[in-house]
C-alpha cells in the first residue's frame, strides 16, 4: 500500500498539473456586469482621479478658513452650491451653502457643517444679504480632495484581480463600461455512481440525489471557472470513457481540466479508476480526512482530478487543492481568509491525518464544530462558515486551544 502523501505535497502536485493548462490564456472584453466573477486580464490604470474634483463631505458652508478667527466670524451668505453644479469662485468674507458631494468653489478650503452654524438652517435661496455665524475651522476640514482615493494614472486593479461587486463598482466610478477579462478555465465536471440520480427525479430504494454536482459547480463558478456539466455517469467505465473522450478531442474545443467525483476508493465498481486505466493517472491516499482518496493525472493530455464521492470530501478537496492551486497559478480567486481562533469545545482527531472539520465562527471569535467528522454530513456543512484545520500530528485539542480556520 502506498504511503499517504501530505496535503502540501498534493497541493503542489495540483499546481504543477495546472501550470501548463493555464499558460497564455486568451482574453475578451465584456460589459462590466457580465464580467462578474471573472479575472482581470490586464493592469487597469485610472483614466481619471477619484474623486474627480475637490468636494464637500458634509452639508454646510464652504469657507476660506483664514476668514474666520479663533473666536468665529459672521460671513455673508453666497449663492448655494448644489451637487452637480460648477460653482463660481468664493469671494473673501463670504460662506457658500454647499451640499454633500458638491464641488468646492475656487478659493474655499474648508466646510463648516450646518449643525455648527448660527442659525443652523440654510437661508431661503431667494434671501438677500443673509449672514451666518461660523466657528473657526482648520484648512481641509470636510473637504474630499481630488485624487485622494486614487490619482489619475495610478494602478487601479492589477491583472489577475477577481472581479466582484467592489472591483466592478470601482471600474464604473472610473467611467469604464467594459473590461478585459481572461477566458475562464473550462472544467468538465462529471459525477458518478449507479446510486446517484438527478434532483427532481424519482428517488427509489438505494438511490440518493446528486449533491456533488451542484456543490462543486457552485464552488467552481464562485472561483471564476466555466463549468461544463456532463450529467451523472453510471458505474460502467465505457460510458464514462466516451463522455471524457468527447470533451477532450484536441480538434473539438477540448476542456482545460476534468474533475470527477466518486469511484476512486477500494470498492468493487470504481468506475473512475477503471475509466482511467491506460492513462497517466495516479490514485493515491492523501493524509487528510475528509478527502483522503484522490486521483490526479491526465486524460488525453487534459489535466484530471478525481475527487472522492462523499459530498463533504468533494468540498474539502476543492478548497484544499483546486482552489488554492488556481489562486497560485492564475492569481485568482483570492485565497480564503485565514484566522487563528480558539476552540469553543474540545476536539479529537485521528493520528497521522490532517483533519478538516467544519465549523461556525461565533460572535465572540471562537469556533464551534458543526456536526462530526463524517464526510456525508451535508446539512452540518450548510450550517458552517469555516473549515477548521487540525494538523496530522495533533490528536486532541482542549477547549480554548488555538486552531487555524479558513473562512468560507
Ligand atoms: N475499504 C475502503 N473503503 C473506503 C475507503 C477506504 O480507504 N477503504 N475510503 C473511504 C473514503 S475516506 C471515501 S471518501 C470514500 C470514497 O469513495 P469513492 O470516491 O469511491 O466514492 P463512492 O464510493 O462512489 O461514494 C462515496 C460516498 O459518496 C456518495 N456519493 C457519491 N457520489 C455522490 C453524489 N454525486 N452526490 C451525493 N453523494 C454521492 C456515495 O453514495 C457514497 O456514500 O470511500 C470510503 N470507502
Ligand atoms: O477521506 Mo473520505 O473523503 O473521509 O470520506
Amino acid at each position: 500500500m502506498s504511503v499517504p502523501r501530505s496535503v502540501a505535497a498534493h497541493r503542489q502536485a495540483v499546481v504543477e498539473l495546472l501550470t501548463g493548462a493555464t499558460a497564455a490564456r486568451a482574453s475578451h472584453r465584456l460589459p462590466l456586469l457580465e464580467a462578474l466573477g471573472g479575472a482581470l486580464a490586464v493592469d487597469v490604470h485610472a483614466p481619471i482621479p477619484l474623486p474627480p474634483f475637490d468636494n464637500s463631505q458634509m452639508d454646510g458652508f464652504a469657507v476660506r478658513s483664514k476668514d474666520i478667527p479663533d473666536a468665529g466670524a459672521e460671513l455673508w451668505v453666497a449663492a448655494p452650491v448644489p451637487a452637480g453644479a460648477a460653482p463660481a469662485a468664493l469671494r473673501p468674507g463670504f460662506a457658500a451653502p454647499i451640499m454633500t458631494g458638491a464641488m468646492i468653489p475656487e478659493g474655499a478650503d474648508a466646510v463648516v457643517p450646518i449643525e455648527k452654524a448660527t442659525p443652523d438652517t440654510f437661508p431661503d435661496a431667494t434671501a438677500r444679504d443673509a449672514v451666518v455665524d461660523l466657528p473657526a475651522v482648520a484648512p481641509g476640514t470636510y473637504v474630499r480632495n481630488r485624487g485622494s482615493d486614487i490619482e489619475e494614472g495610478a494602478l487601479a486593479l492589477p491583472s489577475g484581480t477577481l472581479l466582484g461587486p467592489a472591483q466592478l463598482g470601482l471600474l464604473a466610478a472610473l467611467g469604464m463600461t467594459t473590461v478585459e477579462v481572461r477566458q475562464p478555465l473550462r472544467v468538465l465536471l462529471v459525477t458518478t455512481g449507479d446510486e446517484v440520480v438527478e434532483p427532481g427525479e424519482e428517488l427509489t430504494a438505494g438511490k440518493i440525489f446528486d449533491s456533488n454536482g451542484t456543490l462543486l459547480e457552485a464552488s467552481m463558478r464562485q472561483a471564476g471557472l466555466a463549468v461544463v456539466r456532463a450529467g451523472i455517469s453510471d458505474d460502467d467505465p465505457t460510458s464514462l470513457v466516451t463522455v471524457l473522450r468527447s470533451h477532450t478531442d484536441p480538434a473539438d474545443n477540448p476542456v482545460d481540466v476534468i474533475v470527477t467525483t466518486g469511484g476512486v476508493s477500494k470498492g468493487a465498481y470504481e468506475v473512475v479508476r477503471q475509466a482511467m486505466s491506460g492513462h497517466p493517472v495516479d490514485f493515491l491516499p492523501v493524509a487528510m480526512q475528509p478527502g483522503g482518496p484522490q486521483g490526479l493525472g491526465t486524460f488525453n493530455d487534459v489535466p484530471f482530478l478525481g475527487f472522492p464521492g462523499n459530498p463533504v470530501s468533494c468540498l474539502v478537496s476543492f478548497e484544499m487543492f483546486l482552489r488554492p492551486a488556481l489562486s497560485e497559478v492564475l492569481g485568482a480567486p483570492a485565497p480564503r481568509p485565514v484566522r487563528n481562533l480558539s476552540l469553543a469545545e474540545p476536539v479529537t482527531s485521528p493520528q497521522g491525518k490532517h483533519q478538516v472539520r467544519r465549523g461556525t465562527v461565533e460572535p465572540d471569535g471562537s469556533v464551534r464544530m458543526e456536526g462530526g467528522p463524517g464526510s456525508h454530513l451535508v446539512h452540518a456543512l450548510a450550517r458552517s462558515n469555516a473549515l477548521v484545520q487540525i494538523p496530522g500530528d495533533v490528536t486532541e485539542l482542549d477547549e480554548g486551544a488555538e486552531v487555524e480556520v479558513w473562512m468560507l
